[in-house]
């Protein structure tokens, strides 16, 4: 029995399934790969604008602690559940993994819908979340960051509600914080640069030119708006992006820096523009050479996958694409999928940077950061593509299975307490 039920955590067991088979994991080690160690349910009551009380369930999942503190984002969603925070934690553990940080996964989650609170109440929910959690997070525990639905100003407030618990500031708690709070130039934009690197490193593999690419992009927060401002600067036309309230496509390119003004000024894309309007669904679908889900889970399907017309899948979001369109996609061979576990991964990897600025109080500049960034990147990229071409596996199964292993051997080699 297990705690962790729905789909999205399903999906995290059966892709760790594929792997543990395609490394041939021992039937008894596979659960303590798997499941979490530590899973957290809190309660946040807040006072509501109008004087009532309002409690919201809170979550966080700590995958492995092997090889050093837990790390990653807190999400405010309103379908969030214990399944996907799980799902989500795994999926960090592989990540900083693959990347070669020292960190094991943990997600966490506030089921609410962001856009229902006013400032005040955010306000009130990000610390008393934050409160809720002191006995569970610390700097060489688990540090925590942002992810759908929080920003630099939530990873304030969590760095701040800690900070007074302890009776100092402990700017090391969290990261993606404002730079004026000890957060790290580049944090924010780092998921987003990251895609964009990979991409081009695709791009390159498939003697294809940023310049004169065409691009679709899902999701236009922190990681797809990076995406797509990066890539249009870049030179590569960005045909189609989409929010939750809105999608459009121009087979000519959308200006995506007036999007960006739009979203800055008015929240969301909705009435950006009645022209370039599509359905969200059929926005996917249409032909590019890149294609960014950077929005929610399971957004490419057994449904869709035959129908993408892509060259190259680059998963900006956690868990965009489910494990029997992975089977569509490597049957079909023509799509250059970059996982998310190494296309999203610029995130925590600059959010590692900013943990060692703050824990040494010795602050880098911005280039220093995305330099060590691209270096990092590049030899994920480089290790992923030698174990696809070495054991002709996909793309997914090769970045994971390296996560796995360093996982895997970790806890061999500290072994089990007898
Ligand atoms: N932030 C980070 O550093 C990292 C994030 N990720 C992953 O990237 C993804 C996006 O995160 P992030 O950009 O931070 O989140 P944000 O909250 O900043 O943005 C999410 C975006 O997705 C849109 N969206 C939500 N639901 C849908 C939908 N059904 N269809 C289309 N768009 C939708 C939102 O629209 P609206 O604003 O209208 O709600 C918003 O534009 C998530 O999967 C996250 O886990 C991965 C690594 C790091
Ligand atoms: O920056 C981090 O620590 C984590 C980012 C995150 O949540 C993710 O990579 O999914």
């Amino acid at each position: 029995m297990t705690i962790y039920t729905g789909p999205v955590f399903e999906m995290a067991r059966q892709q760790f399934q594929v792997i543990a088979d395609y490394l041939e994991v021992p039937t008894d080690e596979r659960d303590r790969l798997l499941y979490p160690k530590r899973a957290v349910a809190v309660s946040c009551p807040i006072h509501r604008d109008d004087g009532s009380t309002a409690v919201f369930q809170g979550y966080r999942v700590q995958h492995h602690l092997t090889l050093g503190p837990t790390k990653g984002g807190t999400r405010f969603a309103k379908n969030v559940d214990i399944g996907e925070v799980a799902a989500l934690a795994v999926w960090m553990s592989w990540k900083c993994a693959l990347a070669g940080l020292p960190y094991g996964g943990a997600k966490g989650g506030v089921t609410v819908d962001p856009y229902s609170l006013s400032r005040r109440e955010l306000e009130a929910l990000s610390r008393r979340y934050m409160q809720e959690m002191i006995p569970f997070v610390g700097p060489h525990t688990d540090v925590m960051a942002p992810d759908m639905g929080t920003n630099e100003q939530v990873m304030a407030w969590f760095m701040d509600t800690y900070s007074m618990h302890q009776g100092h500031s402990v700017t090391e708690i969290v990261t993606g914080k404002p730079v004026a709070l000890g957060g790290t130039e580049g944090r924010r934009e780092a998921t987003g640069r990251g895609v964009v690197y990979l991409i081009e490193r695709a791009l390159d593999r498939l003697g294809m030119s940023p310049s004169g690419a065409t691009a679709i992009v899902q999701g236009f927060g922190n990681v797809g708006s990076v995406t797509a401002l990066t890539l249009q600067k870049h030179g590569t036309k960005v045909l189609g992006a989409s929010d939750h309230t809105a999608a459009y496509y121009d087979p000519k390119g959308l200006d995506i820096e007036a999007m960006d003004k739009w979203v800055a000024q008015h929240g969301t894309l909705k009435g950006y523009s009645k022209e370039s309007l599509i359905d969200p669904n059929e926005m996917l679908l249409q032909k590019c050479d890149i294609l960014v889900p950077a929005a929610v889970e399971r957004v490419i399907t057994a449904e869709n996958a035959n129908k993408l017309q892509c060259r190259i899948l680059a998963e900006g979001a956690n868990g965009p694409t489910t494990p029997d369109a992975d089977l569509l996609l490597h049957d079909r061979g023509d799509i250059f999928v970059i996982p998310d576990i190494l296309a999203n991964s610029g995130g925590v990897i600059v959010s590692y940077f900013e943990w060692v600025q703050d824990l040494q109080q010795f602050f880098w500049g911005e280039a220093e950061v995305n330099d060590k960034l691209n270096r990092v990147l590049e030899k994920a990229f480089n290790q992923v593509m030698r174990r696809v071409d070495k054991d002709k596996v996909p793309h997914r199964t090769a970045a994971m299975a390296i996560g796995v292993e360093k996982v895997r051997d970790a806890k061999r080699t500290r072994g089990l307490f007898p």
